[in-house]
């Protein structure tokens, strides 16, 4: 069974197999109609159940047709192949009789809920942008550039790494005054999307890490560089590495319902984003400590308290005060603008490309480190969240 399909998002990676499983078979039994009937019913549903959903398939499925799960259990770093074993393996002795009115049933309130839904999907004007996770619009001077994964809280897959920077690189070069980075949704953004941790190439997870590494670098190198005004209109909580790269901004306004956080500890991690250099600079080592040792979370007051924050905002509020705000800046004469960015920022770019490479360094270490291995397997698993 193929697990791992390039270029596949996580969801797929799942549902792959479920699907080519359930083609395979072709004993039929008493209830197996059915059975069948609902196996077709999920290759025609339009919106994507999401992970957990699908591994309760998946379980299901091999319960009904195999019986308990008696496959060895995978290593710690076959995620994906663990994460679906664990999924069986918690059915125990459950009938197989049973197991195939589960899935039934299941597939049964799926079709009612996601079919009827009339939620339109987003990112369904991609075409008018080009970009697949991002909406990326320009007008009064300002390039915004929308993080457009809302139903992942705009966890940033690889494809949005890349999508972001190719997004900055246009805007730096485009006619706009300023730009701006915000989400679409409930979140800002959720972080590194963990499912990036599931794609192992053939050099193993050796070579997934230095890719990651590689990335890194050039993704933050690209902010640590960006010419022009960037601001963050951060409109809800902020994980990861969307709060660390929040240093590298000229300003940043905050919404009162976002939230500021970075588990790295946690999960077995380290800072990135230059923040082990910003953030200390910002807030004093100590106030740096509590957030990126010890993975203490910041209310927007606190972190406009703290300096990481420019100003706070009521939601009810924050996005007509901040936009009249911002096209009110980008009226400014642009050059001047680029100009007194450089002499603010430039002095301080070497050393933050120099710290960028170290963190990258570090981390590429520690993403092959069981700390990490196992929080990762567990948010995947459903074990753990923030
Ligand atoms: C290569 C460069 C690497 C750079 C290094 C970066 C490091 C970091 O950014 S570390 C931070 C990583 N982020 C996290 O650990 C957050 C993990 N997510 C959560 O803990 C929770 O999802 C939450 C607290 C952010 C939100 O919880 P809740 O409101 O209960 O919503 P859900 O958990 O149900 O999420 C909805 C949907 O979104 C998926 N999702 C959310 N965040 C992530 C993520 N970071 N990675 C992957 N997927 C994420 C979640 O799985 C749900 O999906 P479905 O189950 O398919 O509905």
């Amino acid at each position: 069974m193929a697990y791992h399909l390039p270029n596949c998002s996580s969801l797929q990676v799942i549902s792959f197999p479920v699907v080519q499983l359930h083609l395979n078979r072709t004993a039929m039994r008493a209830s197996q109609k059915d059975f069948e009937n609902a196996m077709n019913q999920v290759k025609l549903l339009k919106k994507d159940p999401g992970n957990e959903v699908k591994l309760k398939l998946y379980s299901l499925y091999k319960q009904a047709t195999e019986g308990p799960c008696n496959m060895p259990k995978p290593g710690v770093f076959d995620l994906i192949n663990k994460a679906k074993w664990d999924a069986w393996n918690a059915l125990g002795s459950l009938p197989k009789e049973t197991a195939r009115q589960n899935y039934v049933d299941l597939v049964s309130s799926l079709s009612s809920s996601l079919e009827s839904s009339s939620q339109v999907e987003p990112g369904t004007d991609r075409k008018s942008t080009g970009y697949e996770t991002l909406m990326v619009t320009s007008e009064d001077g300002i390039t915004k550039i929308m993080l457009n994964r809302p139903t992942k809280k705009n966890a940033l897959n690889v494809e949005m790494y890349h999508e972001i920077m190719h997004a900055l690189k246009a805007a730096s070069k485009d006619d706009s005054a300023i730009t701006v980075l915000t989400g679409n949704g409930d979140y800002y953004s959720s972080g590194n999307d963990l499912t990036n941790f599931t794609d192992i190439p053939p050099g193993g997870v050796e070579e997934k890490a230095k890719n990651g590494a590689i990335l890194l670098r050039e993704f933050v190198g690209c902010f640590i560089d960006f010419p022009k005004p960037l601001i963050a209109v951060v409109n809800g909580p902020a994980v990861g590495i969307s709060v660390t790269l929040l240093g590298l901004f000229d300003a940043v306004y905050a919404s009162d319902r976002a939230t500021f956080h970075t588990p790295f500890s946690h999960l077995g991690q380290s800072p990135e984003g230059c923040s082990s250099y910003t953030f200390p600079k910002i807030m004093s080592p100590a106030k740096a400590t509590e957030m990126l040792v010890f993975g203490k979370k910041l209310t927007a007051g606190e972190a406009c308290a703290q300096g990481l924050v420019t100003e706070v905002f009521p939601d009810s509020t924050f996005q007509k005060e901040v936009w009249t705000r911002l096209k009110a800046f980008a009226k400014l004469p642009p050059n001047a603008m680029r100009i007194s960015k450089e002499i603010i920022r430039n002095r301080e770019k070497e050393k933050l490309h120099a710290v960028n490479a170290e963190e990258c360094s570090v981390l590429q270490g520690r993403w092959l480190s069981d700390e990490c291995m196992n929080a990762v397997v567990n948010f995947l698993s459903r074990k753990s969240k923030l």
